[in-house]
């Protein structure tokens, strides 16, 4: 009874923002259904409500455990009294009007696991929450906090951004776990990963803000190209120091180990660097005729035949991120079309495995497969070229920050059906070589020009028989344990996992809720919401206000949940799965001839 007592007191501050809701009576009773789900005093979301956040009156529930007012019109201050809610797990108030600072007591609420308050007008400084031990993610973009960043338990976070803000000062340690994407938009912040550890006092605020997206194209332009470099001199000196050495006797040997006599060479590369000669040595000939050319090798299917090695070093670069398997850099060429480069960890795969891969993933084309243009392969370096695509990725649509009411369930199943028959493709292509994908997520399904969505970065990574050391510590094995390829003994051809990483994609799309960093902790949290059934509860809430067919969506999940099955062999092959989501894909088509529907861009006639 107290709880209830709390809930409405809580309820009474806040109206349903449409007027026929505002109507009814306003109490507890059957008439909020609309408005919330499962008022028990646990789980508490709300819809469509205007008024002012009362944490007092709410956490006299001192039960609840979920809370979720994302994309409401709430507006105030979070209070002290929210650390009466003393189970509260999740705290979501996204896309709101909540404005102050976040009060000291929320670091108190010891068993918060997610917290989102993004796209809101919260100032003042941030405070660390470094003391929450089970704290996974803190998206807290587009607000207006100010100071410095504080500490977090970035080792344990999935999902961080505080993009968008005011922040300013050094970025703490956050071991190489985020992208400049979730700190940029702050124009006093510094350090890594942001590209441009610029001098502060160079900048008026004015000044400062250009001079920061200065800085990301030209100083990470110059780092791409020095380090490219800097490896090509070495190379160079040590390939060469290699075939004076075999002719040489070992007193000069000796000698060329000095450091002084490094130093010479270095200097004498580098003047030698200047000469076209030197140039067109290492964009046009091979190095090294055993291991693979060291040139740029340009595939059939690219539109920028003329492209060099050259072109890429001396062009402007933006970082884009650092993924596991390698860095991402934005290449501006000149009168040329916009290039991403991946600059690939050097253990992430072998010279001649990444050329075998490069040269057989040439031959298996599909539309829904972003190709590679181009790449580049030494002993030192494995570089890929793809073009660059400004329409975005799948994680963008999904969690950017603005919402996109326009992308209903027949835009994600269209999406879903196309990734699934390219992978099915690219499976029985490539099935043989043993080449999956092994790293398919939303970051990696890109948009092209026509907006159809493409499976980028299609297997750049370890070859069949390596486990990466850093992959074993971010993701739980058990789940990805291979099945045994009887067609093939000797090649192992990890299918599954690709299968199991779409089935996160599927849900990703069900539920609108983030996947990051290869935790596929959102499987582990839609089977608990089952288990509990509250299997509604899984959905993104704008499906549900579009008002669709969760028999749809039910099945679709379905289809998601035999993906993610932790043993391998229970998992569908591709081709299964693609026909699976077309039924309902053809199903929802079926229903929807008789239904007007607002045509989107993300619409099946667009798409198809
Ligand atoms: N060709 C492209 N055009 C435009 N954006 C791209 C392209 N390729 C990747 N991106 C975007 O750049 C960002 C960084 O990509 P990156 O590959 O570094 O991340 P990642 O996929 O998480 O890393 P990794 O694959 O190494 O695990 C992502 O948001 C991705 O969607």
């Amino acid at each position: 009874d107290d709880t209830k007592r709390s809930l409405v007191r809580f309820m009474e501050q806040l109206l349903p923002a449409d007027k026929a809701n505002r109507n009814e009576s306003w109490g507890w009773n059957n008439e909020f259904r609309p408005l919330y789900s499962r008022m028990d005093g646990h789980y508490l979301r709300f819809l469509n409500l205007i008024g002012t956040f009362d944490a007092g009156s709410l956490c006299g529930a001192r039960s609840l455990q979920v809370l979720s007012l994302n994309n409401n019109g709430i507006s105030g201050e979070i209070s002290a009294e929210i650390a009466n809610c003393k189970h509260l797990t999740h705290l979501y108030v996204s896309g709101n009007r909540f404005a102050g600072q976040l009060p000291k007591s929320i670091s108190h609420l010891s068993n918060l696991k997610r917290v989102d308050i993004s796209n809101n007008n919260f100032t003042g400084e941030l405070l660390s929450l470094h003391k929450i031990p089970g704290l996974l993610s803190f998206p807290a973009q587009n607000n207006h906090f100010r100071g410095k960043l504080p500490e977090f338990g970035f080792a344990n976070l999935e999902a961080f951004n505080v993009s968008n803000n005011e922040f300013s000062g050094q970025i703490p340690d956050i071991r190489s776990r985020f992208s400049a994407d979730s700190f940029s938009g702050n124009p006093s912040l510094r350090g890594q990963p942001l590209p441009n550890p610029c001098p502060p006092s160079l900048s008026s605020k004015a000044a400062s803000k250009k001079w920061s997206t200065d800085c990301l194209l030209v100083y990470t332009g110059y780092a791409f190209l020095s380090s490219v470099i800097g490896l090509f001199v070495i190379y160079q000196i040590v390939s060469k120091s290699k075939s004076k050495d075999e002719k040489t006797d070992d007193v000069d040997n000796a000698e060329s180990n000095t450091d002084d006599n490094s130093i010479k060479m270095n200097a004498i590369s580098s003047d030698k660097f200047k000469t076209s000669e030197y140039r067109s040595e290492y964009s046009m000939t091979s190095i090294d005729s055993e291991v693979a050319p060291a040139a740029l090798v340009i595939l059939n299917s690219s539109s920028a035949k003329d492209l060099k090695f050259e072109d890429l070093l001396r062009a402007p670069a933006e970082l884009l991120g650092r993924g596991r398997h390698g860095t991402l850099y934005k290449v501006m060429i000149d009168d040329g079309p916009t290039l991403v480069v991946k600059r690939i960890k050097e253990r992430a795969i072998s010279s001649e495995e990444f050329k075998r891969r490069m040269l057989k993933m040439d031959q298996a084309k599909h539309p829904n497969v972003l190709p590679a243009m181009a790449f580049y392969c030494s002993k030192q370096e494995k570089l890929l070229v793809y073009e660059h695509q400004s329409n975005g990725s799948l994680f963008k649509l999904l969690h950017g920050s603005k919402d996109d009411d326009s992308f209903d369930l027949g835009s994600r199943l269209n999406i879903a059906s196309r990734i699934a028959e390219a992978l099915a493709f690219m499976h029985k292509e490539l099935r043989e070589d043993g080449i999956a994908h092994g790293n398919l997520k939303s970051t990696n399904i890109l948009f092209n020009k026509n907006m159809d969505p493409c499976i980028s970065e299609y297997r750049i990574t370890a070859s069949k028989n390596q486990v990466q050391p850093e992959l074993s510590q971010s993701i739980n094995f058990a789940k990805f344990t291979p099945a045994q390829d009887h067609e093939s003994d000797h090649i192992l051809f990890k299918g599954d996992i690709d299968i199991y990483s779409l089935g996160v994609i599927l849900l990703e799309l069900l539920t609108g809720k983030m996947v990051q960093d290869g935790r596929f902790d959102l499987a582990t949290w839609v089977h608990s919401v089952i288990r509990e059934e509250w299997t509604a509860e899984v959905f993104d809430r704008a499906l549900i206000a579009e008002g669709v067919n969760e028999g749809r969506m039910v099945d679709l999940l379905q289809v998601a949940l035999k993906c993610v099955a932790s043993s391998p062999t229970k998992r569908p092959s591709a081709k299964e799965v693609s026909a699976m989501i077309n039924g309902i894909k053809e199903e929802d088509e079926r229903s929807i001839t008789l239904e007007t529907r607002d045509p989107s861009p993300w619409s099946r006639d667009h798409l198809s």
